[in-house]
């Protein structure tokens, strides 16, 4: 038989969502199908269709196709949920819960019945609540949902060190535990420069300032644009989480997972370091946590229930 291009169906394509069709085609991850409503049937179809314009230029041989009807997704190998509405100033990723758990819902049940043996990467927000609504609607085993929030997080901590120590962006480890919000737990013990320990190469003072910023890189952004949130970034960390489940990377990422006990918590979904391969989160790694690091870790996962409690019951 023969051999085909995989397929990446992305949901929703507004900011977020066309720029990782955009960055999955130029890797060429596969072929890609980018999806909105109806009412943004014209503008989707636009979008795919100047981005396929594009191709030629750049030798990428991917199609890209707009619609607004799920038949056009079927058999995806990975679905990137990005549907919904972004928050804007004043406000907290918390208070779009309501609307996007209600849109997790019927997107979910859609890409469910044309691609049953997808993997499925959720990145709107609230992230960790709403991985959890996706993975609930679509009955798949835990691996196989998977939430964005991790390398985002870390990326932005990698940028703000990279530029304290004026140091390639490449040398710079870094690990963000928890949920995406404000209290998410940046691990510096964990976290290196080319091998060393950012411990011994930037003070405490300047240290604690970039967790600071990491914690708040999402509003920094949503306060620049005045109308809309960060979609580079995110789309360019979308992206490294299709390459690692199509290419079977193994890569060691901290991924939004559904936790059986990891970390001593149930039940829930929330940002740890995984192994996302080939078959999706193949593994969550548990590493030691000193006592503060326990504390800022509960304190974080807290805040996870506290939004899914305003969850709409069943
Ligand atoms: N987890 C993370 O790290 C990040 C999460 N986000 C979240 O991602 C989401 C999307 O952000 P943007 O792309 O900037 O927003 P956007 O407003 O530019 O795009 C959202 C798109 O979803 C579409 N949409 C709404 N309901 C839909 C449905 N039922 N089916 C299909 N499409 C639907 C809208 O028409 C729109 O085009 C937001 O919730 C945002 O907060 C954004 C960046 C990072
Ligand atoms: O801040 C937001 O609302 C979007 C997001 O999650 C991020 O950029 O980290």
């Amino acid at each position: 038989m023969a051999i085909k291009r995989r397929k990446i169906s992305v949901i929703g394509g507004g900011f977020t969502g066309a720029t990782t069709a955009l960055m999955v085609a130029q890797k060429e991850l596969g072929d890609v199908v980018l999806l909105d409503i109806p009412q943004m049937e014209g503008p989707t179809k636009g979008k795919a269709l100047d981005m396929l314009e594009s191709t030629p230029v750049q030798g990428i041989d991917s199609a890209i196709v707009g619609t607004s009807n799920y038949e056009d997704t079927k058999d995806s190998d990975v679905v990137v949920i990005t549907a919904g509405i972004a928050r804007k100033p004043g406000m907290s990723r918390d208070d779009l819960v309501n609307t996007n758990a209600g849109i997790m819902k019927a997107v979910t049940r859609e890409v469910v019945k044309y691609s049953p043996n997808c993997y499925i990467i959720v990145l709107t927000n609230p992230a960790d609540a709403m991985t959890y609504t996706v993975y609930k609607e679509s009955g798949f085993p835990k691996n196989r949902v998977i939430g964005q929030s991790g390398v985002l997080d870390t990326a932005r901590f990698r940028t703000f060190v990279a530029q304290e120590l004026n140091l390639s962006v490449e040398d710079i480890s870094g690990f963000v535990l928890g949920g995406h919000g404000d209290d998410m737990v940046p691990l510096i013990r964990y976290s290196y420069a080319g091998g060393i320990p950012l411990e011994k190469l930037i003070p405490q003072d300047r240290l604690d300032a970039i967790v600071e910023r990491t914690r708040k890189g999402g509003g920094e952004i949503v306060g620049l644009l005045g109308n809309g949130s960060a979609y580079y970034a995110p789309a360019a960390s979308l992206t490294q989480m299709v390459e690692a489940i199509i290419k079977d990377k193994k890569r060691v990422i901290p991924t939004i997972a559904y936790l059986e006990g990891e970390y001593g918590y149930e039940d829930i979904y929330a940002g740890v370091p995984t192994i996302l391969g080939g078959d999706g989160i193949e593994k969550v790694i548990e590493l030691e946590l000193t006592e503060d690091e326990k504390a800022a870790l509960a304190k974080s996962i807290q805040s996870i229930r506290n939004v899914m409690e305003a969850l709409p019951k069943e």
